[in-house]
C-alpha cells in the first residue's frame, strides 16, 4: 500500500483538518491503493460521504457471532466456528435466526491518520437483517481502527424474513474520518440557527439533536408490523415484492401510543422533519444506551443533503426500525428514541444524497425499504 498517497487523496484542499470523506476523496483514496476492491466499483457504490461494501463470493454459516480481538484474524475464528462454506455466486438463501460470516470484495490499506466506521445500509436495516462489519483484529463491531490494512467481512443475521444475496449484494457502507470531526452541542445549536436540523420548535442537543417517534399517523397509518414465517426478500430485487406479503399496517387509533410486542419488528417514523447540511454527515445514535427496553435504527447512517430543501428533501422523516426487548413496552408519541450526531465533512461531496436517481429515500415519510410496493 501506498500509505503516502492515500494520505494525498484525503488531504486534498482540506489540509490537517478533521472531517469525513465526500464521495470524491473515497475515489481517490481508492486511486491510490487506501481502499482494494476486488473488483471495480460498480456504477453508484460511491455514495456522498459512504463507500456501499458488496459481498465476496463466499459466507461461512457459523455457529455464533463473536470478535477475534488483538492478534486473530476473522478467518482463524471462521475456521473454528463454521458450520459450512456457501458458495454466493448463484445467489443464496441466508435463513433467519442464523448468523453468517461474508467474505467482502473491499479490502483497506488506510493511512495512519485515517479510520472507518461502516453501518447497515437503511435498506438493510428496515429489512431487519442485523449486519456488522468485522476486521482482523477487531476489539468492536463496525469500528475501523486507524492504518488498518486488510481484509473486512460482514457478520450477517437475518431477524424476521429470509433473504436472498449474491455476489455483489451491498447489506453495509462504511464512512472514512479523519480526526475527531463531531460536533460539540454548542456547535450543534449554532449549526441548526444556520440551517434547521429538526423541525421542533426548541430541540435539545444534548449527546446529539433529540429524535422522536411519531404515533399520531401519517394519512392514517402510524407504522408497520412485519409479518412472520414469510417468503424470502430478495435483497437486489427494489420494487419486486408485495407489502401486503411481508408487513401489517398499523392504523393510527387515537391513542397516540404503541405497544411493543416482544420479538416483533416495527417500522415506524420520527415525528421531526430532519436537514443533514451539504457540508455534514450525520448518524442517529441510542437515544440512552441506559434506555434498554427497545432499540431503533440498525441503520444510523444520514448522508449529507438528505432532508435538504437545494437537494429535494424537504420534510424527510427518519425511518425508525425498532424492536422491544424482552417485555412488551408502551411507546408514547412524542417519546424521544434517538439522537442525530453531526460530524464536518472534510470536502463538499460533488454530489449529495437525492441529486442521484439512486436514492430512494429523499423526502421520505413513512416509508417501508425499496424493496416493496404497496
Ligand atoms: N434509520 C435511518 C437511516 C437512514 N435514513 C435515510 C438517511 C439516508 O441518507 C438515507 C439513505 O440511507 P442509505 O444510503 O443507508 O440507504 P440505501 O443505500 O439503502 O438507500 P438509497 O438506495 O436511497 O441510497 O436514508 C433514514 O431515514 N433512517
Amino acid at each position: 500500500m501506498n500509505a503516502g498517497a492515500g494520505k494525498e487523496a484525503a488531504d486534498s484542499g482540506a489540509e490537517g483538518r478533521a472531517g469525513i470523506l465526500p464521495g470524491q476523496a473515497i475515489a481517490a483514496l481508492a486511486a491510490s491503493g487506501g481502499i482494494r476492491p476486488a473488483r471495480a466499483f460498480a456504477a453508484d457504490q460511491i455514495q456522498p460521504a459512504s463507500l456501499d461494501l458488496r459481498l465476496g463470493d463466499r459466507a461461512y454459516r457459523v455457529r455464533t457471532s463473536f470478535l477475534p480481538g488483538s492478534g486473530r484474524t476473522v478467518q482463524a475464528c471462521v475456521e473454528r466456528l463454521s458450520l459450512h462454506a456457501i458458495d454466493l455466486r448463484p445467489g443464496a438463501v441466508l435463513e433467519t435466526g442464523c448468523v453468517y460470516i461474508a467474505e467482502l470484495q473491499e479490502s483497506l490499506a488506510l493511512p495512519g491518520d485515517l479510520a472507518a466506521a461502516a453501518n447497515p445500509k437503511s435498506s438493510t436495516g428496515r429489512i431487519d437483517v442485523f449486519t456488522r462489519v468485522i476486521t482482523d483484529r477487531g476489539e468492536a463491531f463496525d469500528q475501523v481502527e486507524p492504518g488498518y490494512t486488510g481484509p473486512l467481512y460482514a457478520e450477517i443475521s437475518p431477524r424476521t424474513f429470509p433473504v436472498l444475496v449474491r455476489t455483489g449484494s451491498r447489506l453495509s457502507q462504511i464512512r472514512f474520518r479523519r480526526g475527531a470531526p463531531r460536533l460539540t452541542e454548542s456547535e450543534l445549536g449554532l449549526l441548526h440557527a444556520r440551517s434547521a436540523l429538526v423541525d421542533a420548535g426548541s430541540p435539545s442537543f444534548q449527546g446529539g439533536v433529540a429524535v422522536s417517534v411519531d404515533l399520531a399517523g401519517f394519512d392514517g397509518l402510524v407504522g408497520y408490523r412485519a409479518k412472520r414465517h414469510t417468503g424470502l426478500v430478495d435483497v437486489d430485487a427494489p420494487g419486486r415484492h408485495r407489502a401486503a406479503d411481508f408487513w401489517e399496517p398499523l392504523a393510527a387509533d387515537g391513542s397516540g401510543s404503541l405497544i411493543l410486542d416482544p420479538g416483533q419488528f416495527y417500522i415506524l417514523a420520527s415525528k421531526e422533519a430532519v436537514q443533514v447540511p451539504p457540508d455534514h454527515a450525520a448518524e442517529m445514535v441510542p437515544f440512552d444506551p441506559l434506555v434498554g427496553e427497545f432499540r431503533v435504527h440498525y441503520a444510523g447512517f444520514f448522508d449529507p443533503g438528505f432532508g435538504y430543501a437545494g437537494a429535494g428533501g424537504a420534510g424527510a422523516r427518519a425511518v425508525l426500525e425498532v424492536r422491544s426487548r424482552d417485555v412488551p413496552f408502551l411507546l408514547e408519541d412524542g417519546q424521544i428514541v434517538g439522537r442525530l450526531v453531526y460530524e464536518r465533512m472534510l470536502n463538499l461531496p460533488e454530489t449529495l444524497y437525492g441529486a442521484g436517481a439512486g436514492s430512494n429515500y429523499q423526502a421520505q415519510g413513512l416509508k417501508l425499504s425499496k424493496h416493496f410496493v404497496l
